[in-house]
């Protein structure tokens, strides 16, 4: 079985995204690591930026095929074979709409023109995917003799394309049971999730005989994506059994590299990658997990390369909090754990998210426990503009030196959470900024803002808030939080 990973093409497809040369370059190098065949690296009759970018990709000395999505046009082979790629991804609309409406063509045309421009791309010494576009539509005797005469003209592998997401699984696998036992090629699956089933029906076309599918990271692409690498490969590793040969342990991260260069957030109930994938706040299930972690988790997050995170909220229970406090190093007893328990409740009934720093406060509050933070605020300074870069210069106290820093950065909070890490790197260096979350609690533009972060220091992951009416002070406020609390844990 083999994956053709196409987040550098219909991924970036997704709205509001272009990747540049040096991100495109980054990202293919993690697919080729991870072990995908085929990395179709973009449509090089885009632009000149792209035939650039696909030359790098191709020129960087990876194990994977690198290919180019190409028209039925041999102006765009042409333009892959000058960016010196192995394979073209070379599609033909197939359906009656796409033939009649979108190239104003005929049945008997586009059989011609798919067949010639096959052979042109084979003269040429490129391997040839021939695709039917919108083939969930098409008829199906029409879409065969396409794909019959592609292979009479050279292609070594044919594909069937669900272009709007209208396929089920059962109707996948009638169709990928009659292709794979009629064509004289190997046959790709590639789904759209317009009905959330990109997944499922690629999984079906697999066990009905496809030989290779489709995939995008974060099941980016047009409108509502692609079938995700993520969840068909760890759905055939893991409830099939079924050995991909994909580098598994570095799935998330690839989900994070992906997420980070595109600019699209992966959202937090995304199933595996997402943020809460492996996050348990309910305090039934935490006490189930402390028995056997089988119980509420379906697999390890360790397999691609997640940890597992416990968080506390609303619905935590006394195991929850017992767990938090000995991570914390700290010691409670009945009375006090209740009282904490009681405490973290009431925060919950008021709609608040319980970080860690805020646990930390109510537990030495309880605990009539008090540790000075090891890094003080003393002032800061921004200037911010329509015509500087954001710059912020800090004053800290870190461990009872004074420390003066600055920083630039996208914007002032970018450019005094800059100022900030540069300050306290001496005691604590590899701090990592992971997520940075602004709430307006109250309306107006003097309204209460909360700012979460979650920053991590070597695999231990901390979240921490702040709560300002001013944005900058909010997030001053929860790096500095978290920022005390990574460092005492050490
Ligand atoms: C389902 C998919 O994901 S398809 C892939 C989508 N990818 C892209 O669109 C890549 C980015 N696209 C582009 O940069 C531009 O659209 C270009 C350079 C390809 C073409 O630009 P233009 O020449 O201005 O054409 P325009 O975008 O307006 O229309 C698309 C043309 O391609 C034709 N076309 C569309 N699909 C195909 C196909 N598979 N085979 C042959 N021709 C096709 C259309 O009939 C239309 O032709 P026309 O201009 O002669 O009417
Ligand atoms: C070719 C392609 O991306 C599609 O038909 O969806």
């Amino acid at each position: 079985m083999r994956f053709l990973d196409t987040t550098l093409r219909d991924g970036e497809q997704t709205p509001g995204v272009a990747l540049t040369r040096d991100k495109k370059l980054l990202i293919a190098r993690a697919l080729d690591e991870m072990g995908v065949s085929i990395i179709e690296a973009g449509s090089a009759i885009t632009s000149e930026g792209e035939r650039n970018s696909i030359k790098a990709v191709t020129n960087a000395g990876l194990n994977a095929e690198i290919c180019s999505y190409c028209r039925i046009v041999k102006f765009d082979v042409d333009r892959a074979l000058e960016c010196d790629v192995d394979s073209i991804h070379l599609v033909a609309p197939v359906s009656d709409l796409h033939i009649k409406t979108k190239i104003k063509k005929d049945r008997d045309a586009v059989r011609q023109i798919a067949a010639e421009v096959t052979e042109y791309a084979k003269d040429h010494g490129l391997i040839v995917e021939l695709s039917g576009e919108d083939a969930s539509r098409a008829d199906p005797d029409f879409l065969k003799a396409v794909y019959a005469d592609g292979v009479d003209a050279g292609a070594d592998r044919l594909c069937f394309c669900d272009t709007v997401g209208l396929l089920v699984p059962e109707r996948t696998t009638e169709i990928f049971r009659d292709l794979s036992s009629s064509l004289k090629a190997p046959i790709s699956v590639h789904c759209h999730n317009d009905f959330g089933l990109a997944t499922a029906n690629t999984i079906a076309a697999l066990a009905a005989g496809a030989k290779q599918a489709h995939v995008t990271v974060n099941g980016l692409g047009e409108r509502a994506g692609n079938a995700s690498l993520e969840e068909v490969i760890m759905s055939l590793e893991w409830l099939y059994k079924y050995d991909t040969g994909i580098k598994h342990e570095m799935i998330y991260r690839t989900s994070r590299l992906v997420s980070r260069l595109t600019g699209i957030p992966v959202s937090p109930n995304k199933a595996l990658v997402g943020g809460n994938a492996f996050t348990h706040e309910a305090g039934i299930h935490v006490h189930g997990l402390l028995a056997d972690k089988a119980t509420y988790e379906p697999m390890s997050p360790e397999y691609i390369g997640r940890q597992r995170q416990i968080v506390l909220g609303k619905h935590a229970g006394r195991s929850s909090i017992s767990l938090a406090l000995k991570e914390m190093g700290l010691e409670a007893d009945d009375v006090q754990t209740e009282e904490i328990f009681n405490r973290v409740k009431q925060m919950g009934d008021q709609g608040k998210y319980v970080t860690d720093a805020d646990l930390q406060a109510i537990a030495e509050t309880v605990l009539d426990i008090y540790r000075e933070p090891l890094v003080k605020l003393e002032e800061f300074t921004i200037v911010s503009g329509n015509r500087v870069t954001p710059t912020a210069s800090i004053k800290l106290n870190v461990k009872d030196k004074e420390i003066v820093q600055a920083g630039i950065g996208n914007g002032p909070v970018d450019a005094v959470i800059n100022a900030i890490r540069r300050a306290v790197s001496s005691c604590a260096e590899d701090i990592i900024l992971e997520e940075y979350h602004v709430d307006a609690i109250t309306g107006g533009t003097d309204a209460l803002v909360e700012v979460r972060v979650k920053l991590s220091k070597n695999g231990k992951v901390i979240t921490a808030s702040g709560a300002r009416t001013d944005i900058i002070m909010a997030s001053v406020e929860a790096v500095m939080n978290g920022m005390n609390r990574l460092i005492r844990v050490e």
